[in-house]
């Protein structure tokens, strides 16, 4: 990082920004006939358009001197070439290798991975066309028709999410996916499961996260007592780093896929973690999806900065939290099978970036990672579309969706979805004036005062960006591209603040708090020694649960 060519190029664009007149997107489409053209990228079939966004020519060129002079490239250069990247950790950063050719010639920390990435890959697909041509069974001899894989966070959204997406291309088993320690969640699966054609993945980084083993505790005891002791081992499969721990948990030998350390959680549905997936969609489809990911990172890897699809939606990013300053983004995929990628990407991203020290332990000199949520639309216009038009914060949208649909016979549905997700980005940037909202209330024969009264309602600020994301059809190697595309621009906004985007320590302390709470809950210990409030809320369950 050149901190004084970063700092410069910051204050120049926070001046530009600031300036007396303000960025009118609108009427910058007015004076630019090629503006769709300079601030839109293709890769491929996918198109980004961040065209609707407050941005010219200097203030990309000043955002590319920023990523400069933030060591964007080096330390892209660093990831590639197994650097130890994630420093508070000591590892490197290589889920690039788990979507890569086996002659690839990746190195963890100077080990070479390639042989063992390939090796696990080719365990999986056999394991997962033993599973889906039913020559793997369960204990009295039936195939299994249903999967439930058991794991939280990078060991549930990712696979959970594209599952979903890719429905489309199941020729599979069933997949079910049970994350919550709440009993509700894997009680609500098991019902209507039988036993015995239901496998069980247990999926864990570490084996050791608290939600996961007790699920699956609970669903080896489901296991036990409809098919007996012995039947467990061939119902269970597990996905783990920690191989000696889920020896000690019972699955054995074939059944256990494993990774490495230098795969973060969020970023592990290309490893073992994928296994629900390719169970669903067959291995071939399975490296269609890793192949996709594979274009992203080498376009991530070779691209000019400004020509290069996630630096740019990176350097957008940083353009809207730190010069902007809006607190957040929503992602809204106008594909209702993309319905858990906004969850998906809030891990990714949230975890990933929501620090607020710098990668040497100094105090974060901007704000870090925005706020994500989303949901599908059309269905977030129904819901929350209301702030997005008229509310006091603006929040850049970030629009998702495919030219072509799944249902050909339903073609009327696809061009209404397209229509919308279109209607939204032009009308956030467009609004509606007050003397537009005037005249189309005097149009109803409103009596004037009416109209001055109901104006005001219906005037829309407009002005308010959003980048809007195409391709061609969710397919797998789609799919992937695009978790790809997000997976880097997460790393391109993290090295522009400056932070470690590859470790979480902001989730432990609620963890041991939650360790140390149980015996409280549960009345073994009293809770004398914690606050009033706490204190208070414990003596209200615990009377609560028994009356
Ligand atoms: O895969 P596991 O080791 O069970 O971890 C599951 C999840 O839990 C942790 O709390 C982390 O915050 C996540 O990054 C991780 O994905």
């Amino acid at each position: 990082m050149d901190r004084n060519a970063f700092d410069r190029a910051l204050a120049a664009l926070r001046a530009s920004r600031e300036g007396p007149v303000p960025f009118d997107i609108a009427a910058a489409f007015r004076s630019d006939p090629a503006r769709f053209e300079a601030f839109s990228l293709r890769l491929d079939d996918l198109l980004i358009d961040w065209s609707k966004t407050a941005v010219d020519h200097a203030v990309m060129g000043r955002l590319a001197e920023l990523a400069r002079a933030a060591g964007v490239e080096e330390r892209r250069a660093a990831m590639f070439a197994g650097e130890a990247i994630n420093t508070t950790e000591g590892r490197a950063v290589l889920h690039v290798a788990l979507r890569a050719p086996a002659g690839a010639g990746f190195h963890a920390e100077g080990e070479a991975v390639m042989a063992g990435v390939h090796d696990v890959l080719d365990r999986m697909a056999a394991f997962c066309d033993s599973v889906r041509q039913g020559t793997l069974v369960g204990a009295t001899g039936r195939p299994f028709t249903d999967i439930v894989n058991i794991g939280i966070g990078g060991s549930d959204l990712g696979p959970a999410m594209a599952t979903q997406a890719l429905a489309p291309f199941h020729d599979g088993p069933r997949c079910h996916f049970v994350s919550n320690v709440d009993g509700a969640h894997i009680a609500d699966t098991l019902n209507g499961l039988e036993p015995a054609t239901t496998l069980v993945i247990v999926a864990s980084k570490t084996f050791t996260t608290v939600e996961t083993m007790t699920n699956a505790a609970t669903a080896r005891t489901w296991i036990e007592r409809a098919l007996g002791r012995e039947a467990v081992g061939a119902h269970f499969a597990a996905v783990s780093t920690a191989l000696d721990k889920v020896a000690a948990f019972g699955i054995g030998g074939e059944r256990v896929f494993g990774f490495w350390d230098w795969v973060g959680g969020r970023y592990s549905l290309w490893s073992a973690i994928g296994l629900p997936i390719m169970l669903a969609i067959g291995p071939a489809r399975f490296r269609e999806f890793l192949a996709g990911a594979h274009t992203m990172d080498e376009h991530f890897r070779a691209a000019p900065l400004l020509e290069n699809l996630p630096v740019v939606l990176g350097l957008i990013g940083f353009w809207h939290r730190v010069v902007c300053r809006y607190p957040a983004r929503a992602i809204i995929p106008y594909d209702q099978r993309l319905a858990r990628l906004p969850a998906y990407l809030q891990q990714l991203d949230m975890e990933s970036n929501g620090k607020s020290v710098l990668v040497d332990g100094a105090p974060a000199a901007t704000a870090t990672g925005p706020l994500v949520w989303g949901e599908p639309g059309t269905n977030g216009q129904h819901a929350f579309f209301q702030l997005l038009h008229q509310g006091t914060d603006v929040i850049p949208v970030e629009f998702i969706a495919a030219a072509r649909g799944h249902e050909p016979e339903l073609e009327t549905h696809h061009a209404l979805l397209l229509a919308n997700c279109l209607a939204q980005s032009e009308a956030l940037m467009k609004g509606r004036t007050l003397e537009e909202a005037r005249a189309q209330l005097r149009a109803r024969d409103l009596a004037d005062a009416a109209v001055e009264a109901l104006a005001p309602h219906r005037v829309f600020a407009g002005n308010r960006p959003s980048i809007t994301i195409l391709h061609k059809s969710l397919d797998p190697y789609a799919l992937g591209r695009l978790i790809a595309l997000y997976e880097h621009r997460v790393f391109v906004e993290a090295q522009l603040f400056g932070i470690n985007a590859f470790d979480q320590w902001g989730v432990e302390l609620g963890k041991e708090l939650a360790t140390a709470l149980l015996p409280v809950v549960q009345g073994k210990r009293g809770a004398d020694d914690k606050d009033a409030s706490t204190a208070g809320l414990v003596r209200y369950l615990r009377t609560s649960a028994r009356t």
